[in-house]
């Protein structure tokens, strides 16, 4: 914990316990790096959904746990960063899933699955986008079995919700400007409480996003951010209205199991 204050301290963004946003957490040569080994990567490795598509690192997440496989070397290099700079996971990042969106892909609002222990960091490289929390009415025992949403087969996500499901009381919808290079940190209420999404259409509106300041400190200058046209006046935080996404965001989901299955035999 005292770790943890020290290292996240003037991180938190917003008023949902808890987001953190860590502004360039990774250089730019970082991330072309990271890219270019992304695209390395065998084809057959690449898994297609319908709306993005999406490599699995760490192991297959199973409803009881990870079957694991080592993480290569160029992926160990950020995830033992993240752990210690963040001091905020048990033990070392062990599962990694790498999502690639077109400007007009996104990911449904979902909670992730229950094989994860409860904090998450996504790491974004290329285009900008804006993520969803929608609060939710807490999960109901009897649905939390790790089941797959409609979207996805690989144990990662449990079931989606229908509206019935959403509340709308003292919880209230916010959303985080996401640009290259950053680190997103959710944990606590963000992460049990609220569903997580990114709408799939190519402007995402930031009127709800809680980090303007620090995502745009760095980026004022990027060409996807549209300026509204009356505020002129405004505050510089205040005149951007939305991104237009024009290129391809790729995001790195970095968690951690704590049940690992050594031995596949014991399933
Ligand atoms: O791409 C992102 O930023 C979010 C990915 C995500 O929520 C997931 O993989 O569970
Ligand atoms: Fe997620």
């Amino acid at each position: 914990m005292e770790e943890e204050m020290k290292n996240l301290k003037g991180f938190k963004v917003g008023s949902l316990p808890t987001l953190f946003y860590i502004p360039n957490f990774i250089s730019d040569s970082e991330q072309v790096h990271l890219i270019h080994q992304i695209y390395q990567s065998p084809i057959s490795k690449w898994k297609s959904l319908k709306n993005r598509r999406l490599q699995n690192w760490g192991g297959v997440v199973h409803e009881k746990g990870l079957l694991p496989q080592n993480l290569p070397p160029w992926l160990t290099k950020i995830t033992k960063r993240i752990c210690e700079e963040t001091g905020l996971f048990p033990s070392p990042i062990n599962h990694v899933l790498i999502n690639e969106y077109l400007p007009d892909q996104g990911i449904m609002p979902h909670q992730d699955g229950p094989a994860y222990f409860p904090v998450v960091a996504i790491l974004s490289l290329g285009s900008p986008a804006v993520m969803n929390f929608t609060p939710h009415s807490r999960l109901k025992e009897s649905s939390n079995t790790g089941r797959n949403t409609a979207e996805d087969t690989n144990s990662d996500k449990v079931e989606a919700y229908n509206e019935a499901d959403v509340c709308s009381d003292i919880h209230q919808p916010s959303s985080i400007l996401l640009m290259p290079c950053s680190l997103l940190i959710f944990k606590d209420e963000a992460y049990s409480d609220y569903l997580h999404g990114i709408e799939d259409n190519n402007v995402h509106q930031l009127d709800k996003a809680v980090n303007i300041v620090e995502a745009l400190e760095h980026h004022s200058q990027d060409p996807s951010l549209l300026v509204s046209e009356d505020t002129l006046e405004a505050n510089c935080a205040q005149q951007f209205k939305s991104i237009q996404r024009t290129s391809t965001r790729i995001s790195l989901t970095c968690r951690v199991v704590l049940k690992v299955h050594r031995n596949l035999f014991k399933f």
